[in-house]
């Protein structure tokens, strides 16, 4: 037994016992509204750009579903024009892998790292993933397409989180791996619910033990790495600072062997499958998480009204030219006017900010110039609301 003091000391004769209980239910578990990586592999857009395509019919602030129009061919087309400039060895790896751990474990920051490049928000406060978000990260050698969960919660009631909960467990379906990752200074009853959920699949699991670069004795590293791998099934254990970019190329070796040998999924150079909009309300969202502290709570929403490409033209009443640019227009949706107020902030600074802060964010992830509204409302109880969350994409 490792001497870390969290750890559980019967981890696999609790999880042994819960999945004895459990694997009846399992079937009643995942949410079949909620597309799942079989429906994802026949709606897939091969070769498509970041900006016109998008998957999820269940998220409100994505644009339209334009990739329906596209047929087969085009879709084969566009699959052989772009990824005609690299070459595809034969042992080539391909597949989804999903990202699970309760919240606040830096499931986010290792996605984000792996990729290079910011896509799924992170801030200090737990629960601030809310959706599936894409991450593709193409390598020589392989293409693994990232399944970003939300944490899975167990105590709180609430509709929000109940739906949190479904799709952290329909990610899992029909995914080639499972990043299972913890904190490597906390173990908590959280870890272990997820870790019983997993073992109820037969699913290939990686364990990170994230964190590493806050272990104050790197020496208590190894036998937790024991301790871990004596208590389950894991395909293996990586330990990653996902903030410090410390390991990663050791989890990207791993990723790779435990994939398929298969084409790539996605164009090569593609980086996500969600749409400017969503990734624009994404970006808001964290600005507003970061910016507040902890005086605004996880449960606001972001709402895209507006996002109109102006393509480069002479201004009609002046003559002059006028550079083309992105017009996006958002609300920002609060449960009670003390929470606006908040957002608000003193005399209108915290907005403002927020505003800048996500205008420079959007204009180098798009690299196109933005003009940015914002506007903040309130619309009470919609966390507890199911009509409210559909509404709002949830
Ligand atoms: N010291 C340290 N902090 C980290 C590391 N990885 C993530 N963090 C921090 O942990 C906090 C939570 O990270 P997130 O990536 O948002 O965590 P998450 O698991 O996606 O959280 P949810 O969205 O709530 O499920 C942030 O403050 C991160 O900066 C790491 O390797 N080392």
């Amino acid at each position: 037994m490792s001497n870390h003091p969290d750890l559980p000391f019967n981890l696999k004769d609790n999880i042994n016992n819960m999945n004895e209980d459990k694997r009846t239910n399992q079937a009643n578990d995942i949410e079949p509204e909620h597309t799942t990586h079989t429906n994802k592999a026949e709606d897939r857009k091969i070769g498509a750009s970041l900006t016109s395509t998008q998957q999820h019919s269940d998220n409100a602030v994505d644009e339209g579903a334009d990739f329906e129009n596209n047929d087969t061919t085009d879709t084969i087309d566009s699959f052989f024009a772009s990824s005609g400039s690299k070459d595809i060895t034969d042992d080539f790896k391909a597949g989804y892998v999903a990202i699970v751990g309760r919240p606040n474990v830096g499931k986010s920051t290792l996605m984000n790292h792996l990729l290079g490049q910011k896509l799924s928000i992170t801030s200090r406060k737990p629960q601030t993933t809310r959706h599936r978000i894409h991450g593709i990260l193409t390598t020589d050698e392989m293409q693994a397409v990232f399944v970003d969960t939300p944490g899975i919660h167990h105590n709180e009631v609430r509709a929000i989180n109940e739906r949190m909960n479904k799709a952290a467990l329909s990610a899992l379906v029909d995914v080639d791996l499972v990043l299972f990752v913890v904190d490597s200074d906390q173990w908590r009853d959280d870890d272990l619910l997820t870790l019983q959920k997993l073992g109820e699949t037969d699913l290939t699991i990686v364990l990170v033990i994230n964190k590493a670069d806050t272990l104050s004795d790197k020496g208590t590293l190894l036998p937790l790495i024991e301790t871990f791998s004596d208590s389950f099934d894991f395909a293996d254990i990586v330990p990653v600072s996902a903030l410090k970019n410390q390991n990663l190329d050791r989890l990207e070796e791993v990723i790779a062997s435990h994939l398929p040998t298969a084409l790539p999924i996605y164009d090569l150079e593609q980086i996500t499958d969600r749409s400017e909009r969503f990734l624009a309300s994404e970006i808001i969202r964290e600005k507003i998480m970061r910016s507040s502290g902890d005086e605004v709570p996880y449960d606001l929403t972001v709402q895209i009204d507006q996002f109109k490409d102006e393509p480069a033209h002479k201004d009609p009443k002046t003559g002059r030219p006028r550079k083309a640019c992105t017009f996006i227009d958002a609300t920002i949706y609060v449960e009670r006017s003390g929470q606006k107020a908040i957002v608000i902030g003193d005399k209108g600074q915290r907005i403002k900010q927020v505003g800048i802060d996500a205008r420079k964010d959007m204009e180098q992830l798009f690299d196109k110039k933005i003009m940015l509204t914002l506007w903040v409302k309130v619309k009470r109880g919609w966390s507890d609301d199911e009509r409210a969350l559909t509404s709002l994409g949830y």
